[in-house]
């Protein structure tokens, strides 16, 4: 490069920095316990994926909402035991009013949705990319945010709905390089477990305390599991036979234990008949063990899993055709699914597949006179105006540091602003990758 005697660039030496006053108190500069900061190469890899939850979303049809993270603690009141309970980010507001940092997207969902009405015609597709919390004991040490992307369907009765979620996921995967040999998808019914307590006479009170019990399985102990069960009345022989289905990981067994004419076999036959049109059935398989670990699921249920097994579920989801009703609102079927941003990245990690994500600023504009700051400004306006990305240098510096910040932000062009050039209407323009130098009229510059 040519090194040119910048007028009057000197790498001024600051004065001394000041002392802190005497009542600084020198904050904690990290972010909240299980809070994450995104600085900008990590808030990059989170656009990438979050561009793509959209892309998708917006591939079939979605549009896109978004609620108040803070809601009131009364959307989450449910009785079955859930850990998502346990865990509410919950407090006592300055008006007293009992309110809870969201732990989930799908209640602010069948909110909207009753508040909306007749207003909005059925079917509804809304998706929504946002953060929930939970309040853990740090003994864990795990996080207390994550950002969720969900897709609902309001509106649709049949297992069509949870097929065109799945399909939308199974897109998000083949988008971001992920195949049927990486990931899979689990698929049961709640129906399976609600036809074979029915053979009990369970109490209706039981059944989803029985799921959120079963879905710790893997997780507790079976003997605590069977003595969970016990809690909610379930007898001996409702528990033996339970545990029977739920290691069945195929429909014709299934059928043999629960016959071919009830809902659960018949809705999950279509599903997977559904599946084959849509042309993603190496994805998924019949798994009577998946249930979920939200209350308010009634039919399908669903979760993405890693092949290889290192990892939690990707992302889970089901049909929740109660919700809105137990909301006071209208009796509507809905289905969907929320797809955290931590495990995803986990598994690309794992697969070499994380994305390079570079900060790409094509151009940096400097003044080789401190005269001159002001064309720079002008230079600068005129190529953003041309949707040209533009860092301009806002100091007197020397082009050493000019150069070494161009290489940092990966410009492809250094724009100079010298008084000879700029004096008949030009610039000096810089092609990084190769030392081309051009002087160009500011007019033709693209
Ligand atoms: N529900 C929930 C919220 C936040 C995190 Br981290 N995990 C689960």
């Amino acid at each position: 490069a040519t090194e040119t005697v910048r007028a009057g660039r000197s790498n001024s030496v600051s004065s001394p920095p000041l002392q802190p006053p005497e009542y600084a108190q020198k904050i904690d500069v990290n972010p909240p316990k299980g809070t994450r900061d995104f600085p900008p190469e990590e808030m990059r890899l989170r656009n990438w994926l979050f561009h793509n939850f959209r892309e998708v979303s917006e591939l079939f049809g979605f549009e896109e909402v978004d609620y108040p993270v803070l809601e009131s603690e009364a959307l989450y009141i449910r009785k079955a035991g859930e850990e998502i309970r346990d865990q509410l980010y919950c407090f006592e507001d300055k008006g007293n009013r009992r309110v809870a940092l969201r732990p989930e997207l799908t209640p602010s969902l069948a909110r909207l949705v009753i508040q909306k009405g007749k207003s909005v015609p059925l079917p509804i597709k809304w998706f929504a990319i946002g953060q929930c919390w939970r309040y853990e004991r740090m003994t864990r040490g795990r996080r207390r945010e994550h950002y969720q992307w969900n897709m609902d369907i309001i509106g649709v009765p049949d297992v069509t709905g949870e097929a065109e979620l799945i399909s939308s996921i199974v897109t998000f995967f083949k988008r971001i390089g992920i195949t049927a040999k990486d990931v899979g998808f689990k698929i049961s019914s709640r129906k399976v477990l609600q036809e074979v307590l029915s053979l009990y006479s369970v109490p209706e009170t039981s059944f989803a305390k029985a799921c959120i019990i079963i879905d710790k399985m893997g997780k507790i102990p079976m003997e605590e599991i069977k003595k969970e069960l016990k809690l909610v009345d379930l007898s001996n022989d409702a528990i033996e036979d339970l545990l029977q289905v739920l290691s069945m990981k195929s429909l014709t067994e299934l059928e043999e234990k629960l016959g071919g004419s009830g809902e659960a076999v018949r809705e999950l036959k279509n599903l997977f008949s559904l599946a084959e049109t849509f042309g993603y059935s190496e994805w998924i398989q019949f798994d009577a063990s998946v249930v979920r670990g939200l209350a308010y699921y009634t039919g399908i249920v669903f979760e993405g899993f890693d092949r290889e097994g290192k990892l939690r579920a990707i992302c889970g989801g089901g049909r929740y055709d109660r919700l809105l009703s137990t909301f006071g609102g209208d009796d509507i079927p809905a289905c969907g699914f929320g797809f955290g941003d931590a495990v995803i990245i986990e598994l690309l990690k794992e697969r070499q597949l994380l994305p390079e994500v570079p900060l790409e600023v094509e151009n940096i504009v400097c003044s080789l006179d401190p005269d001159l700051q002001g064309a720079a400004a002008t230079v600068a306006t005129h190529l953003r105006g041309k949707g040209q990305r533009v860092d301009l240098v806002l100091e007197n510096k020397p082009l050493k540091w000019v150069f070494k910040r161009a290489a940092r932000i990966n410009a492809r062009r250094l724009i100079l602003v010298g008084r000879s050039e700029w004096e008949k209407g030009m610039v000096s323009v810089k092609i990084l990758s190769t030392g081309e130098q051009n002087e160009v009229n500011l007019d033709d510059l693209q």
